[in-house]
């Protein structure tokens, strides 16, 4: 089955505009206005959403806060039954979503499928968490705090916050939007999603899922329109209690503007790689490839720096250009490794690291190629700190080679960075290891294998610059909760005997 096709033909207008998602059903924009979805391998519109207005928005909003209350009466296992059959559901119809993937964000074929599928166990394992830590409490007794007795006995639970805003970015539309959506809605939230406009349609085929899965009405919605223009109104909106953010500076901006409400931010990164003189250069080479410039270092987790031991440093270049020399570079369809990047404004962007390398002297590893978004995978060596790549994140397959001459160096450029997303270190001494690993302030440091978000149940949080609180499955779900006690108050105190009491002592 094609997008726009079958089952998810209802999400589309005629065979012209995707709609929007608001109380239960699919709309058009009362403006009659859309966005251009351009696929970044051919460069022409491939789809179009539609364009929000903030009177839509505030729609939406309503419906929200409506339906969010009945939600929050319905039992924990019922909610975590619909999120399995959402799960089911997203599984089943993986090749249509990948397509989309494939067409709006030129991610790999078989990656698309993947991120398809590991969003479904995403959303299965938030459904067996949330009934796990949901219907979990506190009990606590007065007399444990000195000057007390026991008198009071205190009752905590989790209660949801309301309406969660869910913004996630281009790279993994799906995927980052059901790791907010999933937390959400076990947890007794209703859902806003405003999804990525590079990544829309397949995140409008996603929700359709839950759609179909029989969620309430006005319990999900999703609003498209471009970031710039809807972006500030939805997240300054007052019917908004919580946001959960993926993506770059503009997160920098929200927590700024955002009002007194709990804040999930996962911000950019400069992932360091730090190579020690006893590594074994060939696995390191290998994850380098793979954490560099799988997706074409389009994740917030690539390696976006490499910093090597001057003694390592020659051997390990060669065998990294020799794995680089072997990547299949072309289109998404063909499951290339390396694929256009996902704006020409972006390819744009790179190239200006790429150019700025060039005049402050980078050795060039290969020759600089690019074709309308496609940019050939690009390994500069020599890299030195005045040069803008060696900060910056291209977001791109450009990865810079620092040379150090001590362990000390490596952590301080680290450190050095605004962001502190994750890192890695790689060396057969797993004392030394601990110890780099401590001084790295990065919310996740890999011992001997490449930076990574999943697998998605481990915490993931970036330090300064690079997000505030943690997400990861459990995390979420307890971000997306608030604490609420019941403190039952007694007129005397009263203990508990243990086994060798009588009832008649009472
Ligand atoms: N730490 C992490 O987990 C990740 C971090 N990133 C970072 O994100 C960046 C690239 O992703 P990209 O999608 O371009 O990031 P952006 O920050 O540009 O966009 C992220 C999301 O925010 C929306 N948006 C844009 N403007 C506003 C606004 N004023 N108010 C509210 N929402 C807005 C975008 O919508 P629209 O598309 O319509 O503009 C999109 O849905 C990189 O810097 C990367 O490091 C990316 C992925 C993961
Ligand atoms: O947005 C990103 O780039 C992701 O969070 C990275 O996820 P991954 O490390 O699992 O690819």
């Amino acid at each position: 089955m094609a997008a726009g096709t079958g089952v998810f033909a209802e999400i589309l207008d005629g065979d012209e505009v995707y709609k929007y998602y608001h109380d239960g059903e699919w709309k058009k924009a009362a403006s009659g206005k859309s966005v251009a979805i351009i696929n970044p391998t051919t460069r022409k519109t491939q789809y179009r959403v539609q364009a929000c207005s903030q009177e839509e928005v505030n729609k939406v909003m309503e419906s929200a806060k409506s339906a969010q209350k009945a939600w929050a009466k319905t039992p924990l296992w019922k909610r975590a039954e619909l999120l399995h059959k959402a799960a089911a559901i997203l599984k089943e119809h993986k090749f249509p979503i990948a397509e989309c993937l494939v067409k709006e964000i030129a991610k790999p074929a078989k990656d698309a499928v993947t991120e398809v599928v590991r969003s479904g166990d995403l959303v299965s394992y938030t459904a067996e968490e949330g009934v796990r830590i949901l219907g979990e409490g506190k009990f606590l007794m007065s007399d444990s705090f000195p000057g007390n007795e026991r008198t009071k006995y205190c009752l905590t639970s989790k209660i949801p916050l309301g309406v969660v805003l869910a913004i996630p970015p281009f790279n993994y539309p799906v995927n980052l939007a059901v790791s907010k959506i999933g937390p959400a809605l076990i947890a007794g939230n209703s859902l806003v999603l405003k999804p990525p406009t590079q990544g829309a349609v397949s995140c409008l085929h996603m929700v359709h899922c839950f759609h179909l899965a029989g969620f309430p009405k006005g319990l999900i919605n999703c609003v498209t329109g471009k970031g710039s223009e809807i972006g500030d109104f939805l997240t300054m909106h007052p019917g908004v209690n919580c946001i959960s953010f993926t993506g770059g500076d503009t997160g920098i901006a929200i927590s700024k503007k955002a009002g007194m409400i709990p804040l999930q931010m996962e911000l950019g990164g400069k992932d360091a790689c730090i190579v020690l003189e006893d590594a074994d250069l060939d696995l390191v080479a290998a994850n380098i490839i793979k954490g560099g410039f799988s997706y074409s270092g389009q994740r917030c987790t690539a390696i976006k720096v490499v910093l090597a031991m001057e003694s390592v440093a020659d051997s390990l270049v060669e065998k990294v250009k020799a794995r680089v020399a072997k990547l299949r570079i072309g289109p998404p369809e063909d499951d290339c490794d390396i694929t256009p990047v996902v704006t020409e404004s972006s390819a744009n962007f790179i190239e200006g690291l790429v150019m700025d390398a060039k005049e402050k002297g980078a050795t060039f590893c290969q020759e600089y190629k690019r074709e309308g978004n496609l940019i050939w995978p690009l390994l500069l060596d020599n890299v030195r700190p005045d040069m803008r790549i060696a900060w910056e994140e291209p977001f791109g397959p450009v990865l810079p080679v620092i040379r150090i001459n001590s362990v000390e160096e490596g952590i301080h450029h680290c450190n050095a960075s605004n962001f502190g997303l994750q890192g890695c270190v790689f060396t057969k001494d797993i004392n030394k290891a601990m110890l780099i690993s401590d001084a790295m302030e990065t919310g996740t440091v890999q011992i001997n294998s490449a930076p990574a978000r999943g697998p998605d149940h481990f915490p993931f949080q970036g330090l300064k610059d690079s997000g505030i609180g943690s997400q990861g499955i459990t995390n979420s779900i307890n971000m997306m909760i608030k604490v609420k006690t019941t403190v039952i108050n007694l007129p005397s105190p009263s203990y508990t005997m243990g086994g060798s009491s009588h009832t008649s002592k009472l």
